[in-house]
């Protein structure tokens, strides 16, 4: 997979150099290219952004140095054999981020994330570009934030986790929270591991039981609870049989 991060803050994108997915560009599962959108600009002051046109609050990002910037990724991509793109743009206003978005987006070959800051880009880059490419305006969560370079962390880790050989343990994120299977939509339950005392606290004794029928039902049980209290709203989600009544009983 090739990422493009498009941005005026390239130092916010040094945590992709780091932990999964550095180890992921290390090993070529992922091509990283991070483009400074000030190289774009021309006049002393390397402007990026002006006032809104109608008024309002705060200033726009430009059209001209987005163009440029993202004609230059393509090209640059398409040159090393790239096809497929898919432009990804955060934003407070796009639709929520979530592990069915994350499965979807790490299935394509090629992501071009367009992290802006200010009030947001110049509507018309984003529909010029959606002549060229699915362009998914994506949302990380319910709060305000200065701009959409941590989206693009959030993002690129929640997909590169997905792609095949990132993740040591296979097994890893079938069980995610918001995988499918028996414990779609629930929360983890607890963790644990030795020592088996830690200030007088200790391990639960079906943990330590090697019941593997009775731990998965423990586990399932837990995260069934953390679920109906961290969130309630995903439990008409769970299926029925993934904790059917008879268990509720226990
Ligand atoms: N993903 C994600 C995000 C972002 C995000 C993503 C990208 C950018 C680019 C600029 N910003 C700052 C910004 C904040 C608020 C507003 C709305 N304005 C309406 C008029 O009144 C003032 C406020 C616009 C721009 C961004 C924020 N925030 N939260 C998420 N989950």
């Amino acid at each position: 997979m090739r990422l493009d991060v498009v941005t005026i803050f390239p130092e916010y994108l040094e945590p992709l150099n780091v932990s999964l997915v550095g180890k992921a560009r290390t090993r070529g599962q992922l091509d990283v290219h991070v483009h400074d959108l000030r190289d774009w600009t021309y006049d002393r002051h390397n402007t990026v952004d002006d006032t809104p046109y109608g008024g309002g609050p705060g200033m726009v990002m430009k059209t001209e140095p987005w163009g440029e910037a993202l004609d230059s990724a393509l090209a640059d991509g398409y040159e090393s054999g790239a096809r497929g793109p898919v432009m990804v743009v955060p934003t407070p206003s796009g639709r929520p981020f979530t592990q069915e978005l994350a499965v979807e987006l790490s299935e394509r070959p090629w992501l071009i994330f367009t992290p802006a800051r200010y009030e947001g880009i110049d509507r018309r880059v984003m529909d010029e570009y959606a002549t060229r490419m699915p362009v998914y305006e994506v949302s990380i969560g319910d709060y305000v934030l200065a701009g959409g370079e941590a989206a693009v962390l959030v993002v690129t880790e929640a997909v590169a986790r997905l792609l095949p050989g990132v993740l040591g343990n296979a097994e890893s994120h079938r069980d995610d929270s918001f995988a499918p299977g028996e414990m779609a939509n629930l929360l983890e339950g607890p963790v644990y591991t030795k020592p088996p005392q830690w200030r007088g606290r200790d391990i639960p004794d079906v943990l330590l039981s090697g019941h593997h029928g009775k731990i998965a039902r423990w586990r399932r049980d837990e995260a069934f609870r953390r679920t109906a209290r961290n969130r309630p709203d995903l439990i008409e989600r769970c299926e029925a049989s993934a904790f059917d009544k008879k268990d509720r009983e226990i």
